[in-house]
């Protein structure tokens, strides 16, 4: 007998990656809703009940609403949605955080961190933890994803054949400029930091894949801390780790005729680090699929922990 999972959101776009990941796992029976009853809470209820894993892929209300259906102790969740990310009875699913793995092997609620947070987090924790960012350093970051990020309705308005013929959408676009980013809280929490950063995501017209940049200084660092000092802190804290790759330190290779290719980790669970500057005055850009490891393939990560399978399996 195979481990009963349920999607919630099955229809959506987190949702269908995940649907098209465990398809591939021998070990679980997927559960389907009917199309016409996918926002029934009563049929919704059924089969969150019957289910030993649930991953819920549903906006934020929606999401809240499929925790307090589930009624019995049984039912794991693994939730996408941005809810409880920084509540203390959830588990942060983000493996790769000293000790987090631990805490994931036994979770029952398990949030996926947010897609710019996971890029953020990756980068400043290593960081503040070897007590080299202070933590009221005052941190700046940004971030380009592509339109994927925002779901079925940011893909809608992107593909609209008028929108795309009128141009509008042709350019980067910055949101969240007045700072409230529903990341914030859980950038500020997880990466150990006292205060919240300054960010500043753009959204650009093509599909799927995202970098974060944090501009770091290192008059500020405790220790005058240089660029190359800070790679080799962040190639020694992912060293072992599957899927966290540090890039050589400063390298033209990577780019693409100057030109950071933003979109090379795709279709991948991968996350690559890479520390862009000079000794004194650096940025860290993290590079990823925002539907891998910051949502879709982060999740798989987080259930091939829970069931105690590999935590590859089906992510390489
Ligand atoms: N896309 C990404 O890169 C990332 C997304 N996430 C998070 O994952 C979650 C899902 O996002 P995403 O897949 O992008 O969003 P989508 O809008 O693509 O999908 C959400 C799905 O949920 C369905 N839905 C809406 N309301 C209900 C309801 N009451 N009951 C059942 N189903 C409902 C929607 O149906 P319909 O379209 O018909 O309304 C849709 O199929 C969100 O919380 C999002 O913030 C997290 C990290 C990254
Ligand atoms: C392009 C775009 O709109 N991206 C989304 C983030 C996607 C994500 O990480 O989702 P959560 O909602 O689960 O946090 C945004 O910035 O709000």
């Amino acid at each position: 007998m195979g481990y009963k999972v349920f999607v919630d959101g099955q229809e959506g776009t987190t949702g269908l990656k995940i649907f098209d990941y465990i398809s591939k796992i021998p070990e679980l029976d997927i559960l389907t809703i009917e199309s016409d009853k996918r926002k029934e809470p009563a049929a919704r209820s059924r089969l969150l009940n019957e289910a030993d894993i649930v991953f819920l892929c549903l906006p934020d209300a929606a999401a809240k609403e499929s925790v307090e259906l589930v009624t019995n102790t049984k039912t794991k969740i693994i939730n996408t949605s941005s809810v409880f990310r920084t509540d203390p009875s959830w588990v942060f699913g983000l493996p790769e955080l000293k000790n987090q793995r631990d805490a994931i092997r036994t979770a029952t609620r398990l949030s996926v961190p947010g897609c710019h947070a996971t890029g953020f987090i990756l980068s400043v924790r290593p960081l503040v933890d070897a007590g080299v960012l202070p933590s009221d350093y005052p941190v700046s970051c940004y971030s380009v994803t592509g339109y994927s990020g925002g779901g079925r309705s940011k893909i809608r308005v992107y593909e609209d054949a008028e929108a795309v013929a009128a141009g509008k959408l042709d350019v980067p676009r910055h949101y969240a400029l007045q700072q409230n980013h529903k990341h914030l809280p859980e950038m500020k929490m997880y990466a150990g930091l006292a205060y919240e950063p300054i960010f500043t995501p753009i959204i650009a017209n093509y599909a799927q894949g995202q970098a974060m940049s944090i501009p770091l200084t290192s008059r500020y660092l405790h220790k005058n801390v240089t660029a190359q000092h800070v790679h080799e802190l962040l190639s020694a804290y992912y060293d072992s780790e599957p899927f966290v790759r540090v890039m050589p330190y400063n390298s033209e290779v990577f780019l693409d005729d100057g030109y950071f290719p933003i979109t090379a980790c795709n279709n991948t669970n991968k996350l690559e680090i890479f520390v862009f500057g000079r000794e004194d005055r650096f940025q860290i850009v993290s590079r990823y699929d925002n539907l891998g490891k910051g949502a879709s393939g982060a999740a798989i990560q987080n259930l091939n922990l829970m069931l105690g399978f590999d935590e590859r399996n089906c992510l390489e």
